[in-house]
């Protein structure tokens, strides 16, 4: 009884290392944003990847301020794990803030069934309770991420919403369009560069963070460091412009890329396969240039990863749909 009980127990393991990877930040646009791309929602797509954006620079900001102390700096005992290692600040949780904006934004959004929050629940629970366990937050951390999250989620939407009575954004003009995001990008800039030069000149320095994850880091290899995510999520912010920006030939929503279901979702599939094929090919010869965690070509390389995520989905699933278009009026 005792070794089902261990293997059991062994078992949930992986469940929960699985959970880190589909709630780390990034998914939002190396998956969930390609996939809106490949089922022609584009539009959702962009108003999501701009509302992440927004959220996981606040979420490095909040962090900055608030110097929260992550449970594997503090007690030698936590069980640790590669990804443990994270090298910001603890409180709030960033994956438990980009999960909780991203998913309560495409709720809000899409005016979901309200038997989509069950299901949703238990994933933050559940994305929740395996950051607990790897040791990267304490409870409290995952909480106030999940309400940050569902804050920005909801008055994401609330704004969109705004917006489309307005005819803004999707349908204004390209100079209208150009206004908005170049305003949005040097607002955020001067947000996040403006904390931290504050915080320096008030001699606290954000980045001291860095140290403490070390010292506590058993095997010495801190991951998530502070300005390789900011520069990815400033590329995905520069791409993001550009898509919403640039008219691609294909910019209009359709309800149907081609006759048939199995037609259709195996469509999407090949797609978000070579998405992510063509990314990892080139985040694997852009890691070989690195220059050290904070070079010039490390983090020129993190901001074209997020460029390319955004670009080359929205670009794929424009030539998706430029060739299923025959199949469809056949
Ligand atoms: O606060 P958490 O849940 O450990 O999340 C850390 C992550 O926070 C995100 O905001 C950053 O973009 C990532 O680079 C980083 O890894």
């Amino acid at each position: 009884m005792a070794h089902l009980v261990n293997a059991l127990h062994l078992a949930e393991v992986p469940l929960v290392l699985f959970a880190q990877r589909a709630f780390h930040p990034t998914m939002a646009f190396t998956a969930l944003a390609p996939f809106l791309f490949a089922v022609s929602r584009r539009a959702l797509a962009i108003e999501l990847l701009l509302v992440f954006c927004v959220a996981d620079l606040s979420n490095l900001v909040i962090k900055w301020v608030i110097a929260g102390n992550r449970p594997y700096w503090v007690d030698p005992e936590v069980w640790q794990f590669p990804m443990t290692c994270e090298g910001g600040w603890g409180m709030p949780s960033g994956h438990m803030q980009a999960f909780s904006t991203v998913t309560y934004f495409i709720i809000f959004r899409t005016r979901a069934h309200k038997a989509w929050f069950m299901p949703h629940g238990a994933m933050c629970a559940l994305g929740a309770y395996s950051r607990v366990y790897t040791g990267s937050h304490f409870p409290s951390q995952t909480l106030a991420g999940w309400a940050l999250g569902l804050t920005f989620g909801f008055f994401g939407s609330r704004l969109f919403e705004c917006l489309d009575a307005s005819q803004q954004l999707h349908r204004g003009t390209r100079l209208l369009r150009i206004s908005y995001l170049g305003s949005l990008i040097g607002v955020l800039g001067i947000m996040v560069f403006g904390v931290h030069a504050a915080l320096e000149l008030a001699g606290l320095d954000p980045l001291t963070s860095l140290p403490l994850a070390r010292g506590a880091c058993r095997t010495g290899k801190v991951v998530g460091l502070i300005w390789e995510g900011t520069a990815k999520v400033f590329g995905v912010l520069i791409g993001t412009a550009a898509v919403a920006v640039l008219q691609w030939p294909c910019s209009k929503d359709a309800p149907a890329l081609a006759q048939g279901v199995l037609h259709r979702w195996t469509s999407v599939a090949g797609l978000m396969t070579a998405h992510h094929l063509l990314l990892d090919r080139f985040a694997t010869s852009a890691a070989a240039y690195n220059d050290g965690p904070d070079g010039p070509t490390t983090l020129l390389s993190c901001a074209a990863i997020g460029y390319l995520n955004v670009v080359l989905a929205a670009g794929l699933a424009c030539l998706l749909q430029l060739l299923l278009q025959p199949a469809k009026q056949a």
